[in-house]
């Protein structure tokens, strides 16, 4: 039976496929008394041989459609898998103690990986991260239990998950998902941020997606209303066919911008810029008419492996992106993990408030060597192109100095080393905290620019988690709040002759647009699919009268107050 469910609409467009759950199933190695000891050790094997079967195919595939590097971990699986200090043990403890596989197996990984994991060692760390994955393949297969494996997905789905973290989005292939629904999450979770780089439609925040959708059901994604259409009829399915090819359409007619400047109806120019996760991404903004990059986020480069990328592979990830820019502004951040962002590898300790915790530029202050070896990286590359190097999470003006004096001292170390590093690259920060923006003034002295991260910023100014859909009525870039602390920083750095910019989402928010233009943002970044549609709202729109009634929108009462003043601007 055909059913509709409402979440929140996270990335436009429509997607029609066949569901294909990502549910990491409970597996539960409970213990057996076993007499055939021969005939369990023969069990373990062809569970052995069943996950080396499927780690040998995921390998492969990886490596042929994504890269190398990405399949790297895959081979490290391998090695667990064919390592006799694990196995050996576990086959002894079958014997010796007369239990079934499934038991001894867990018993003997979970030892190593506490062990390992209390070393105060990256590589043994990395090693217990790798274990308790091949521990769960090898158990699923004993158990009889399907695990999903996203990377060997060979026909066109949508995904239907709970939550999709960081690391499990960088594993799906846009070449066979074709739109994911999620029961967790925000318009401004990294997932949905993912999608919109990906151009996918998504709806997250759904609740109940995982609930009423079966394996192999078709679903309609509606990433523009956040409609999900579960098991449609005929005449549905054709109505959204229908929609789909209008959307195409439309995507289609807005790329006669692609090569045309940003400027609004009466003559002021913006640069409008894209945000990316990876160097692969720079190509979509270029597709899409972008000016620049307005945003890298690093962290992407250290997710999806088991360890952390060398200084190598960090400056050729970021020349990537300054040659295919091609003397465009880039503005790369550094590592921002933390919060929702972790990495398997690296322990961060257990905290009550995580997105209150230690993360971006504060686990960078502390992890100075982890911080030094992608400052190196940057520096090097910073010969390419029109380089801007922007700190996240920056609370107060020491902690920039203090992030800037780093860099600075590694500037003037590769140099006295003979090694070439750019003149001109800029040092900004992003303000994305409160008192960041309330002490915008102060910080405009020091900075070359700021762009704004309105997802943290309205999340930190409402006190409201950017990820939970239950407070999603509290999540307002349009509060007058929010939007005084944003003129607060626009006017600060142009009276120091600075440029502001914006690579929240709401950067790319059709609605916030005009009223961005009339607060005099100079530069904004979003996702790629959006770049077209945003300089075809700013060449309709007129600076100069949006500028003349900033001072009554943010007068206003509210977050409504002020959407429906827009909404009657005509
Ligand atoms: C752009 C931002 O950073 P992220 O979404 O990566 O936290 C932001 O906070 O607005
Ligand atoms: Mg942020």
């Amino acid at each position: 039976m055909k059913s509709t469910i409402n979440g929140i609409a996270a990335s436009d467009g429509i997607a029609i496929a066949k569901a294909f759950r990502l549910e990491h199933p409970v597996l539960e190695a409970k213990i057996r008394n076993i007499t055939d000891i021969e005939a369990e050790q023969a069990r373990l094997d062809a569970a052995l041989d069943a996950s080396r079967r499927d780690l040998e195919e995921i390998r492969k595939r990886t490596a042929g459609e994504i890269g190398e590097e990405e399949a790297a971990i895959f081979s490290a699986h391998l090695l667990v898998l064919d390592d006799p200090e694990l196995i050996g043990p576990v086959k002894e403890k079958i014997k010796g103690d007369g239990v079934n596989a499934e038991y001894a197996l867990d018993e003997t990984a979970s030892g190593f990986i506490t062990l390992f994991e209390s070393m105060d060692n990256d590589y043994m760390k990395e090693r217990a991260a790798d274990i308790r994955d091949v521990t769960k393949r090898i158990l699923s297969h004993l158990l009889g239990v399907t695990v999903p494996n996203p990377a060997l997905i060979r026909e066109e789905v949508i995904v239907v998950a709970e939550d999709l973290t960081p690391s499990d989005t960088v594993q799906l292939n846009p070449a066979w998902v074709k739109g994911f629904v999620t029961d967790i999450g925000g318009r401004t979770s990294h997932s949905a941020i993912l999608a919109r780089t990906l151009e996918i439609p998504a709806v997250v925040g759904i609740r109940s997606a995982m609930a009423e959708i079966a394996d192999g059901d078709i679903v309609i994604v509606d990433g523009t209303t956040g409609e999900v259409i579960v098991r449609p009829d005929e005449q549905t399915l054709a109505g959204y066919t229908e929609k789909q090819q209008a959307f195409d359409l439309q995507r289609g007619e807005l790329s006669r911008l692609a090569g045309e400047p940003s400027v609004s109806a009466d003559g002021h120019r913006i640069e409008i810029a894209g945000n990316i996760g990876s160097p692969a991404d720079a190509a979509k903004v270029l597709e899409n008419g972008g000016e620049g990059v307005g945003l890298f986020r690093t962290e992407f480069l250290y997710m999806g492996r088991d360890s952390f990328p060398t200084e190598d592979e960090q400056y050729e990830a970021y020349r990537s992106v300054l040659e295919q820019m091609d003397g465009r502004p880039t503005i790369v951040r550094t590592l921002d993990i933390g919060g929702d962002k972790k990495l398997s590898y690296m322990q961060l300790p257990e905290e009550e408030n995580p997105f209150l915790g230690i993360r971006a530029i504060r686990l960078c202050l502390e992890e100075e060597d982890m911080f030094r070896i992608q400052l190196r990286a940057l520096l090097r590359a910073s010969v390419h192109g029109k380089l801007k190097i922007m700190f996240p999470m920056i609370a107060t003006v020491d902690e920039f100095r203090r992030a800037k004096a780093v860099l600075l001292d590694e500037k003037q170390k590769l140099t006295a080393a003979g090694t070439p590093v750019g003149d001109d690259f800029e040092v900004g920060m992003m303000v994305e905290i409160p008192a960041a923006a309330l002490m915008a003034d102060a910080f405009a002295k020091e900075v070359d620019f700021f762009s704004i991260g309105t997802n943290d910023l309205i999340q930190y100014t409402m006190a409201a988690d950017r990820m939970n859909e239950r407070l999603s009525y509290l999540y307002q870039p349009f509060s007058p709040a929010v939007l005084r602390l944003i003129r607060n920083v626009i006017d600060a750095a142009h009276r120091q002759g600075k440029m502001a910019g914006m690579c929240g989402e709401m950067a790319g928010d059709e609605r916030a647009i005009p009223l961005l233009l009339g607060m005099g943002l100079d530069e904004f970044s979003m996702s790629a699919s959006s770049i077209l549609k945003a300089r075809a709202k700013a060449a309709e729109t007129s600076k100069a009268d949006m500028e003349n009634r900033i001072d009554e929108i943010l007068s206003l009462a509210s977050g409504e107050e002020v959407l429906e003043y827009l909404e009657n601007i005509r």
